[in-house]
């Protein structure tokens, strides 16, 4: 190679002169007036530009000697392409789909030259200049879902499979056989195991990714319980709980008896309906003890999770990503993109009124829905013959019963606590008509590069990488605001949870790591106020939270007492049994292979 480059056949274009840079490769077409723009429009073949970027190539390989393609224009389509015999290797990068700006397409950059020494020598250069780029896993656990979607799970592992094997990533592939497969198998995984991998993928929807989530951190995340207003919690009755009071608030330390009484395979008591419990096999656990150390703290700053979007919703990867593409999501993990993401710790204390005090600990990514949102997942499950269509009729079955729910929220104002709608007290009787509230500030929608998240994520590390758990001093003059009456559904977003059905999703400007959960408070009103009200979230632009019996609260966390008698959750659309929680965001609890919705 001479300074300033080496002359290739790259297929399509001819002649080019190649460099490598401290960033990428640089392509100069010796012959410009030869290459014509209609050659990248065949499939693979990128859109010439001039650079193509490390980051942006998945794999380099060495092919066999074959036909290299000259300038792919008019003239040559006329006159017959002149394709030479040559030693090759390819580039493999991304590109942008031309209809969208957002969703990557693999392409291909195929070059040639007559020496095979020259190929191979180029090749390793390449593959030196890709292995430096940092944060490339090399090795995954995938999980796929085979009867998730429309039974799409196989299929889109099958499509996206091959671009993991080109770009040399190991992936140990289990397909789940039952729900609470993929929830075991995690939480019975040694850290040496763990450690091991650098993240664990979900082919599937929000629910396996759930289930990930949970088997991954109810073992290994050791902090306090939620904090919970004054008056509330069962210290004194609940010999496994630490009483601790820090700034004014009740935490509790989750113990090695309580920590990790919750999800499928670890429950040693179990007074749920949830399908997970009763589809998994109950076996002895090793119970975590807070004095063991664990090679796998979190949050920390290398493992990452994974999802090839292929559920009925897929909330948390059109949340993250802005896309519902299988192969876009699969280009993210291969290219090792990042981010952290706040986790929902969910600690429920009661699962129903007359039930005994077991606190018992999920995490959500996405949302934590009780009421409407709660009674539609509990009614789906009797039409689960139906397929995702099953949602809407549920849905619209629980609509018109109308129910509403006597309840106590109690929720940590902070100074970012601002109310963003009607205050509680503005409208009891919920019979109010729509009004626009005027004080609604103006929305920051997270996207990549969120600079919200950032200086959320950026304040929180220390020097060894991992990353400090800052979910635990949740603010310095925290006060508690209680919010009572009936309600027809009380939620909390953790992310936008944009879905195909609600495009800006529940909160249109939750951030994915800033460190705060958008509490929804929809207090009982008329029916048709309820549907127009919901049938705000099916369109772009609008503003479904400016409703009077609508209280929307940016808050880090917050705690529920209902006396109802058959309380549900709604945890990333998974049933959960309870009519007493409380709820914390865990800032940027995990990682996340994606660089934030392109909207
Ligand atoms: N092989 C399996 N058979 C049955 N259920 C499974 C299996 N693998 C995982 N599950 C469970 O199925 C539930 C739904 O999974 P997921 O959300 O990934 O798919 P989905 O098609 O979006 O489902 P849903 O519409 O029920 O949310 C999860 O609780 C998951 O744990």
């Amino acid at each position: 190679m001479q300074d300033g480059g080496e002359v290739l056949f790259l297929d399509g274009v001819g002649e080019v002169v190649v460099s490598i840079g401290r960033s990428g490769l640089s392509l100069q077409p010796l012959h410009p007036e030869l290459v014509s723009s209609c050659w990248s429009s065949i499939t693979l073949q990128p859109k010439l530009d001039n650079k193509i970027k490390f980051s942006d190539v998945y794999a380099v390989e060495l092919l066999d000697k074959g036909l290299i393609c000259g300038p792919w224009n008019t003239r040559t389509a006329i006159q017959g392409k002149k394709n030479i015999e040559m030693h090759r290797f390819v580039v493999h990068g991304i590109t942008r789909t031309r209809k969208r700006p957002s969703p990557w397409v693999p392409c291909e950059y195929i070059f040639g030259h007559k020496d095979l020494k020259t190929c191979k020598n180029w090749f390793e250069r390449l593959m030196a200049c890709i292995n430096n780029e940092g944060d490339r896993p090399k090795s995954l656990m995938v999980f796929v879902h085979p009867l998730c979607g429309k039974g799409r799970g196989v299929k889109n592992w099958e499509i996206v499979a091959p671009l993991f094997d080109r770009a040399k990533i190991k992936t140990k592939v289990i397909v789940t056989n039952r729900a609470g497969h993929a929830y075991d198998t995690l939480v019975s995984l040694s850290d040496i195991e763990l450690k091991a991998l650098d993240g664990v993928v979900a082919v599937g929807g929000d629910g396996l990714f759930n289930e990930i989530l949970n088997g991954i951190l109810s073992s290994r995340y050791k902090a306090s319980y939620p904090p919970t207003p004054e008056g509330f919690g069962y210290f004194g009755s609940n010999e496994n709980c630490e009483e601790q009071t820090r700034s004014g608030l009740n935490c509790s330390m989750p113990t090695p008896d309580s920590a990790n009484t919750t999800f499928p395979g670890n429950s040693t008591k179990c007074d749920d309906h949830e399908p997970l419990l009763s589809t998994s096999q109950p076996r002895g656990l090793e119970i975590p003890s807070l004095k063991q150390d664990h090679l796998v703290p979190f949050p920390n700053d290398w493992f990452r999770l994974g999802i090839i979007p292929s559920g009925s919703t897929d909330a948390i990867v059109l949340s993250t990503t802005g896309e519902r593409d299988p192969v876009s999501s699969a280009l993210l993990i291969i290219l090792g993109r990042r981010m952290s993401l706040d986790i929902a710790q969910v600690v429920r204390w009661k699962s129903s009124p007359t039930a005994e005090v077991l606190p018992t600990v999920r995490y959500a990514a996405s949302f934590a829905g009780y009421g409407f949102y709660g009674e539609v997942i509990r009614e789906s499950e009797n039409y689960r013959w139906m397929g995702p269509a099953r949602y809407d009729f549920s849905g619209t079955m629980v609509f018109l019963k109308h129910r509403s729910y006597e309840a106590k929220v109690a929720f940590l104002e902070t100074p970012n606590t601002n109310p963003l709608t009607a205050s509680a007290e503005d409208d009891v009787t919920g019979a109010q008509p729509l009004q626009s509230c005027q004080r609604r500030p103006r929305k920051i929608i997270c996207r990549t590069n969120c600079f919200v998240c950032k200086e959320a994520s950026t304040s929180g590390k220390n020097s060894e990488g991992e990353v400090a758990d800052s979910s635990r001093t949740i603010c310095e003059n925290p006060k508690w605001v209680w919010s009572k009456g009936r309600f027809l559904s009380v939620g909390a977003a953790v992310i936008s949870c944009r879905n195909e059905r609600a495009p800006d999703g529940l909160v249109a400007d939750a951030h994915l790591s800033d460190g705060f959960l958008h509490l929804l408070l929809i207090r009982d009103c008329p029916l048709p106020l309820y549907l127009w009200h919901l049938t705000q979230f099916t369109k772009k632009g609008s503003d479904p939270l400016s409703f009077k019996f609508v209280e929307h609260h940016k808050t880090p966390a917050f705690t529920f007492i209902s006396s109802h008698d058959e309380s549900v959750w709604n945890l990333d659309g998974e049933i959960f049994q309870a009519c007493e929680v409380s709820v914390q965001a865990c800032r940027g609890l995990v990682n996340l292979f994606a660089s934030g919705p392109e909207v």
